[in-house]
């Protein structure tokens, strides 16, 4: 329960719907009672009407006595309706205060939690999987949810209702209020069991669900690669078998569904048969009126929706408080990567990085290794290296996806620390190494990092990024919509927009992250000059495994297992005739990638 006080706060938010729903349903129960009581009158009256109508029609009075009778009997009827009606007037109230209230619930948590997760450092998002921060923010909020709404609402109805209902039964029958009520607690223990049974094997199945699923999506965005190897019967195989786990686990659900329903019924019937037969023997014995006994077979049927509905909502608040230990896991998760100053400044582009080490936190491993280097404002840096060699730990580092573990960096003279960590980041433009675009257009796409999308500014960033041509040839041109609901850009292309996506945003810094290793060398060249053009006065760093897009930067260093092994220009590296000139001969020889 305790994990569940977090939600106090909304609770509170939201008070004037929580007590008016109290309110509800307070006045729903008392139309429940009523009807059960006016039963108990009408029937008794009935009796007696029977008793004197005998000497009455004897009397020559029977029409008179029979007209009156069923006068009586009819404004019953009518009172029972209203009673009815107004009772499910109240319950619509209930819901639209306490369901309501739920739902607003349930949309600011995820609005607080979506909040969150974007300010949560890139080591959060390594650490954990993107489905565990989905389910979290869809089906944690959803159980959470369910807590809120429905188990409040039926529980509210359970601690009002129970304690009106039965204390009346006592006043009205004490001994007949202690037999009929007798087999309620077991219904509300089984319910309880059947309950959590039923929850345990809903979850295998979602599992199972989510399994199928995932194994779905796999199969067909990997769909090029399953017939380029001939695996499309191997597919259906596994396809088939968990489907065949989905439906033996849907099975096993259906059989403990099933028991639930004849299980109400049988206790509710024990009840109701204890009322008749205990009612009936005071009725024998001259102690009650035959109406009580229909009285009390009302107010068992009343009571046995709130019992059963005790063993749900007992295991919707505990799912509900598992849910709830989960987001609040995630929500107490700190952004370790805060602003010492928060400075604002707008950046020159000198960057100076001193002895700088780094041991990424959540596999131990060392990708830099008491690196040092300067870039003065305007300058290209380029950064050589093998795979793994920390190339893109240093852009990491740059834009302060993580701090450094010793040593520093210096931007414009001041510790990276000092400056706002999102001006820092509107001021880099990063084109990252593996591409990501979104299912947009494709001019949004390139305006994604602009507050202000200009046109002007998003076509000279294609025409820079040399990706123009591509993109008014197609016919929609830049509203060309990318990803799954439009087309798909060759490797090349998508790099290419990528770069006009950050070069749009006019940076003070630019990042690429080995972006032209999809892209002909002529390419590679077409974009260098022009990003040599626009960068003039702007700091330039490019990460590549390829010599060809380094060696236009005013310096390079080449990187080797985190250490700088060699660094200058190209000239005097290739004059050194190390490990520089070495790989440019080699890639050099070798045959020019295609442009996909
Ligand atoms: N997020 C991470 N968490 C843990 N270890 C990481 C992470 N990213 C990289 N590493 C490790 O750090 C080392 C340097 O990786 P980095 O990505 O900087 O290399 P790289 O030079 O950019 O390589 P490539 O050219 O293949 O991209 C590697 O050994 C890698 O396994």
């Amino acid at each position: 329960m305790k994990p569940l006080w977090r939600l106090n706060k909304y609770l509170y938010k939201y008070k004037g719907l929580l007590l008016l729903g109290i309110f509800f349903t307070v006045i729903s129960n008392i139309f429940v009672i009523i009807p059960a009581q006016l039963v108990r009158i009408a029937i008794d009256y009935v009796v007696e009407s029977f008793t004197l109508y005998k000497p009455l029609i004897k009397g020559g009075l029977g029409e008179l006595a029979r007209e009156n009778f069923l006068d009586y009997v009819l404004v019953f009827g009518v009172l029972i309706l209203v009673m009815a009606l107004l009772r499910g007037f109240f319950l619509f109230l209930i819901r639209q205060t306490i369901i309501i209230m739920s739902r607003r619930v349930e949309y600011d948590m995820k609005n607080e939690i979506f909040s969150h997760y974007q300010n949560l450092p890139l080591s959060f998002y390594r650490k954990n999987s993107t489905g565990d921060l989905m389910a979290r923010i869809s089906e944690d909020v959803s159980r959470v949810r369910m807590y809120l709404g429905p188990a409040i609402m039926y529980g509210l109805g359970l601690l009002t209702l129970f304690p009106m209902v039965i204390s009346y039964m006592i006043s009205v029958n004490a001994e007949l209020t202690l037999y009929s009520l007798l087999p309620l607690p077991v219904l509300s223990i089984s319910i309880y069991f059947v309950n959590n049974l039923i929850n345990e094997r809903s979850e295998k199945i979602q599992r199972s669900l989510s399994g199928l699923s995932t194994y779905v999506q796999e199969a067909f965005s990997g769909i090029r690669v399953l017939k380029a190897f001939v695996r499309e019967e191997d597919s259906a195989r596994v396809f088939a078998e968990e489907s065949e786990e989905y439906k033996s686990k849907s099975i096993d659900l259906t059989r403990v569904n099933a028991l639930f329903f004849p299980l109400i019924m049988a206790l509710v019937g024990i009840s109701t048969i204890i009322t008749v037969y205990v009612g009936g023997m005071q009725v024998i014995k001259g102690e009650i009126g035959y109406g009580v006994i229909a009285e009390f077979i009302l107010y068992v049927n009343i009571l046995t929706w709130p019992v059963t509905s005790l063993g749900w909502v007992t295991s919707i608040i505990q799912r509900a408080a598992a849910s709830q230990v989960r987001i609040n896991e995630f929500l107490d998760a700190k952004n370790d990567i805060i602003s010492k100053e928060n400075l604002k400044d707008e950046i020159e582009g000198d960057i100076l990085v001193e002895n700088l080490t780094f041991i990424y936190p959540d596999s131990g491993i060392k990708a830099l290794d008491h690196i040092s280097f300067e870039i003065k404002a305007g300058q290209t840096l380029g950064i050589i290296g093998t795979t793994g060699s920390g190339k893109s730990t240093v852009a990491n580092l740059l834009m302060r996806m993580y701090d450094p573990s010793s040593g520093q960096i210096l931007i414009d003279g001041k510790e990276i620390q000092r400056f706002d960590v999102a001006e820092l980041r509107r001021q880099i433009g990063y084109v990252p190494q593996d591409v990501f675009l979104f299912s947009d257009t494709i001019a949004n796409n390139i305006a994604f990092g602009l507050d202000h999308p200009d046109r002007a500014l998003i076509e000279q960033a294609a025409k820079d990024a040399d990706v123009y041509q591509n993109i008014i040839d197609f016919p929609k041109g830049f509203e060309t919509m990318l990803g799954e609901r439009g087309i798909t850009l060759s490797g090349g292309q998508k790099q290419r927009v990528s770069i006009a996506r950050a070069i749009a945003k006019e940076p003070k810094i630019l990042i690429l992250d080995d972006c032209l290793s999809a892209v002909d060398t002529k390419t590679e060249n077409a974009i260098l000059s022009a990003l040599k053009h626009i960068m003039k006065d702007r700091t330039s760093v490019i990460i590549s495994h390829r010599v060809s897009s380094a060696k236009l930067a005013d310096h390079i260093i080449v990187l080797d297992d985190g250490k700088i092994i060699e660094r200058g220009n190209h000239e005097s590296l290739m004059s050194q005739k190390g490990v520089y000139a070495e790989l440019y001969d080699k890639q050099t020889q070798a045959s020019e990638p295609i442009d996909g």
